[in-house]
């Protein structure tokens, strides 16, 4: 009977297709999965069998404290693995989508993940006032708000920053154009470098910022900052009605509240939800946005 071949343990830190780059204490490998499994994302510590010195195929993948994904009606896209917090980056200009920052965050509460919002580009002073006013809106349903200026004040967005990521594993999301890139080549120094050596790995080609990879920073292997390319939907199609009602704070001392133990808080009489609605204490496209992804739920081909 022929040895299996030693596994060695290693963490994701980029996916492009069903190819994978992983970073062990030494090396990278190149991976592959076994099959058309494509279950694997970054940020997620696999067990992988040597095929070459700087190849081989993942065999299985450590339990995971944290998973973040997105979804259509089909499927739904591994976005990120044991990550512990996500950063949301939004601007002063262009302007952002409070639909996908809200999905955002609906996202981290399913996953149990901290979520913070960054406000890039605070010297563009013409649209700061108005910018506050609408983030103050997720500050009051607990969410931090961070500003900064990866431009005009570079060092203080590092000296806020970096407090916050220090032993934690951080995801940056954020549209395109809201400064995510300047952000990350501010707090990763040698960002660029790593991109390079990642698509040279994985073969990408020119299409750098179309993939998710993971930079480890700091002294230790406990500090990862993870970048996702820009995005223009959030599909939310995989959560149930108990994981979407519980993922919107201000429903919480609300649940159970109902007259119906079922309430879908969408038309029933006496409900704690419509009422606090009405009370103007939840804000209207919040409590859109819960009726939009409870149908989302419900039209889930998989
Ligand atoms: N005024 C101002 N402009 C900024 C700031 N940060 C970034 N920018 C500019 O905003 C534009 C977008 O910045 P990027 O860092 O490329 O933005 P991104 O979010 O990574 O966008 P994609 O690469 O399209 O995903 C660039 O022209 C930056 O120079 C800032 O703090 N202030
Ligand atoms: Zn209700």
């Amino acid at each position: 009977m022929a040895t299996p071949p030693e596994l060695i343990s290693a963490t994701i830190i980029a996916a492009h297709g069903r190819h994978y780059l992983a970073q062990t204490d030494a090396i990278k490998l190149q991976c592959v999965t076994r099959g058309k499994k494509s279950d694997v994302a970054v940020g997620d510590v696999v067990r992988v069998a040597m095929t070459s010195p700087n190849q081989g195929v993942i065999e299985s993948i450590t339990e995971r404290n944290s998973l973040l994904y997105r979804s259509d009606q089909y499927k739904s896209k591994l976005l990120a693995a044991n990550v512990t917090q996500l950063f949301i980056v939004v601007a002063t200009e262009p302007g952002f989508s409070d639909d996908l920052v809200s999905r955002s965050l609906v996202a981290a509460e399913a996953a149990g993940v901290q979520a913070h919002l960054i406000l890039n580009k605070i010297d563009v002073t013409e649209s700061l006032a108005k910018t506050r006013q609408r983030l103050a809106q997720y500050a009051r349903l607990g969410y931090p708000v961070h500003e900064v200026s990866a431009r005009a004040a570079p060092e203080a967005a590092v000296a806020t920053l970096a407090p916050l990521l220090q032993g934690q594993s951080t995801i940056l999301i954020g549209q395109s154009g809201m400064g995510k890139s300047s952000l990350i080549n501010l707090l990763v120094p040698d960002a660029d470098i790593a991109v390079r050596e990642i698509s040279a790995a994985l073969d990408t080609g020119k299409h750098t910022t179309t993939f998710t990879r993971l930079y480890n920073t700091g002294t230790g292997t406990d500090t990862a900052i993870i970048d996702s390319p820009g995005f223009q939907e959030f599909g939310l199609y995989h959560l149930s009605e108990g994981m979407l009602e519980r993922a919107f704070p201000e429903f919480e001392a609300l649940l159970g509240k109902c007259k119906y133990y079922n309430c879908h808080h969408l038309t029933e009489p006496s409900c704690a939800v419509l009422a606090a609605l009405a009370a103007g204490e939840i804000l209207p496209y919040r409590h859109a946005l819960y009726v939009q992804l409870l149908h989302e739920s419900s039209q889930k081909l998989y």
